[in-house]
């Protein structure tokens, strides 16, 4: 631990269109996994944290929903909540994938960070799958449109020029005490965390199957006497005609999810645990207020 006198500390915001690798990027900043990469769109419902730490620096990673034109109550939600961590940020780091750029999503982000140029960095990611002259061009394109701070180029997923991204935001921060422990690196509850870990295995296991609409909510989650992990979870799906694809063959597929996930958090969580699954029918629940609050996210209406 570093004396508090020469520490930093601030929040950087990691925003852009969906599957631009934002997920990726935080655990890479952060050096361990805390928020859920998913190569499905949109998973990222929950406002999770990560922090990274550099040097005496503390930096609070605001790892975003995917922003994009909202729609329906729980789109608004995602956005709404995107947005607060943006205004409040003492960086931005705006993430682009330059082989699916997602324009109609990206100029609008463009168009709203505009005023506060000198604290975004732009960050081209994927540079292991794209090709240099249409980087080159795109950083120049979008760099007439926005006097950024700096332009990065990386790669989320080998981590090439990562180290030098958290460097510089390292140097974007404020002075100022540490709001975490050193030994924090998530502020998300283990209680999220396990829902996370839950719908991850929902999207590895049923791909293209799994409808948009389904959500794991928490249960219960306690510590039982001899130190193991009991997690009860619902998995909630918008029509009783997708019950059999989450449950598969005499419960195969739930079966399968549930004892990955059991793994994977075990692992997290270095103690045994116990994963029980409900699958749940609830025609509502992208409108229910109680849900909303249960996996992070304020209520907009
Ligand atoms: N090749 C390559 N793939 C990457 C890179 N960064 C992320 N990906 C992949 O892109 C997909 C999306 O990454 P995520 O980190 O989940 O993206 P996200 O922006 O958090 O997505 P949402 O949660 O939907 O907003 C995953 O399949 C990642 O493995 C990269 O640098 N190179």
């Amino acid at each position: 631990m570093t004396d508090t006198a020469s520490q930093k500390c601030g929040v950087a915001a990691v925003i852009g269109a969906p599957n631009a690798g934002k997920s990726t990027l935080v655990n890479q900043l952060v050096g361990q996994k805390v928020a859920i990469t998913s190569a499905k769109a949109q998973t990222t419902r929950a406002k999770l944290l990560g922090i990274a730490l550099h040097d005496a620096t503390q930096m609070i990673l605001v790892d975003t929903p995917g922003i994009f034109e909202p729609r329906r109550r729980l789109d608004r939600a995602m956005v709404s909540a995107a947005w607060e961590g943006t205004q409040a940020a003492d960086a931005v780091l705006l993430l682009v994938d330059p082989v699916k750029q997602r324009r109609h999503e990206l100029m609008p982000l463009l168009e709203r960070l505009k005023d506060r140029p000198e604290r975004i960095f732009l960050v081209l990611n994927k540079v292991d799958i794209s090709k240099k002259e249409p980087l080159l061009a795109l950083a120049q394109e979008l760099g007439e449109l926005v006097q950024f701070e700096e332009i990065f180029f990386i790669s989320a997923f080998t981590g090439d020029g990562v180290p030098e991204l958290k460097e510089r935001l390292a140097g974007m921060m404020p002075e100022g005490p540490w709001h975490y422990p050193e030994d924090q690196v998530s502020d998300a509850s283990e209680r999220l965390l396990a829902t996370e870990v839950t719908r991850e295995q929902l999207y590895q296991q049923l791909h293209e199957e799994l409808p948009y609409d389904a959500a794991v909510r928490p249960e219960s989650y306690s510590v039982r006497p001899d130190g193991s992990v009991e997690v009860r979870q619902q998995i909630v799906i918008a029509r009783s005609s997708q019950k059999p694809i989450v449950l598969g063959k005499q419960g195969a597929r739930i079966k399968a999810i549930g004892e990955a996930a059991r793994a994977e958090l075990a692992e997290i969580l270095g103690a045994k645990v116990h994963l029980f699954l409900h699958v749940k029918v609830d025609e509502r629940w992208a409108e229910s207020r109680e849900i909303y609050e249960e996996i992070g996210l304020d209520w907009v209406g």
